[in-house]
């Protein structure tokens, strides 16, 4: 950063002394980058994180369906999968095994299809196998530097992928990042009902809006007599909405549509039952 810019940096900071000296300050470093991630994040209308109390419960792909839902209905999409240790957003968008590349200045999203601008680790690591064993404080930092050094444009969405439960990502995104909400996805089992409770005392705390709650893995529909099964019970989901005053986008069926792969993003692929509808809530909501 030249000495101007950090000079710049340290004129709106909250810790700056008589003694500090620009030149060698760790906090106009930080303060340029909150700059950039403001500057970057206003140019996008609706920045959500996608979030679960607990791993599995299919939030990445709850993400993918809605991202291609919004992108088919016109909208601009970003999808920023923040599962650092577990990335699994290129194999959903159908878009592994591309690279991320950089200008001087930023880095450069790899274009999905329907045009869903997508920024995962795995673009930057050398095969999907590859283990990335960060600690919390190292995640969080690439997260941040995903928001102010990516190129974004401008977007009517930014999905944020965040990994199950309250830890590092989730609490950092929260703070970093302007969200116009939360959208939690469970199933209506008793042990991620009960997970949800946590994320609903996050977002209070951190005063976040939650937008919606999406019901995953509701049922399972016969497809010979078309009974529908409800394997881990009934409403269970729709009663903790109305315990916490929160909306209920839509439910999604158990349903081979949702195998996590590219399947979701080819034309003739048709999405699980109930994303479209999510989707459809959304922009009514928000669009
Ligand atoms: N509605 C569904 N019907 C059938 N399979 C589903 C459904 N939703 C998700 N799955 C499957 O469940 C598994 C977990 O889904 P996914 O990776 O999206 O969960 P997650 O909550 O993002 O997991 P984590 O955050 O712990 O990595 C995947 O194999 C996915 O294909």
């Amino acid at each position: 950063m030249s000495s101007a810019t950090k000079s710049s940096a340290c004129e709106s900071c909250a810790n700056r002394t008589d003694a500090c000296k620009p030149e060698t300050c760790g906090h106009a470093e930080k303060n340029e980058q909150e700059m950039r991630i403001k500057a970057n994040m206003g140019r996008i209308k609706n920045r959500i994180a996608i979030v679960s109390g607990k791993g599995g419960v299919g939030k990445s792909t709850v993400t993918a369906g809605i991202a291609i839902e919004l992108a088919r209905n016109g909208f601009k999409v970003g999808v920023l999968d923040a599962d650092v240790s577990g990335p699994n957003m290129p194999h959903l968008l159908g878009v592994e095994n591309k690279r991320m590349e950089a200008d001087e200045n930023s880095f450069l999203p790899v274009e999905a299809a329907h045009g869903i601008k997508v920024v995962s680790v795995e673009f930057l690591i050398s095969s999907s196998d590859s283990l990335v064993i960060w600690r919390g404080p190292l995640r969080s930092s690439l997260i941040n530097q995903f928001l102010a050094d990516v190129a974004w444009g401008d977007l009517d969405f930014l999905l944020v992928d965040l990994p199950p439960g309250t830890g590092d990502e989730p609490l950092s995104i929260m703070q970093t990042l302007p969200l116009t909400g939360l959208i939690v996805v469970s199933t209506p089992s008793n042990l991620s009902i009960l997970d949800v409770s946590k994320i609903v005392n996050m977002a209070k705390m951190l005063n976040t809006r939650i937008i919606g709650v999406v019901e995953n893995m509701a049922y399972y529909e016969c497809p010979t007599c078309g009974e529908k099964v409800y394997p881990f019970g009934e409403d269970t989901v729709k009663r903790l909405c109305e315990r916490y005053g929160l909306t209920l986008l839509g439910s999604i069926p158990i349903d081979p549509a949702n195998r996590g792969t590219d399947i979701m993003v080819s034309s003739e692929g048709s999405l699980s039952k109930g994303t479209g509808d999510i989707a459809h809530k959304l922009i009514c909501m928000l669009g």
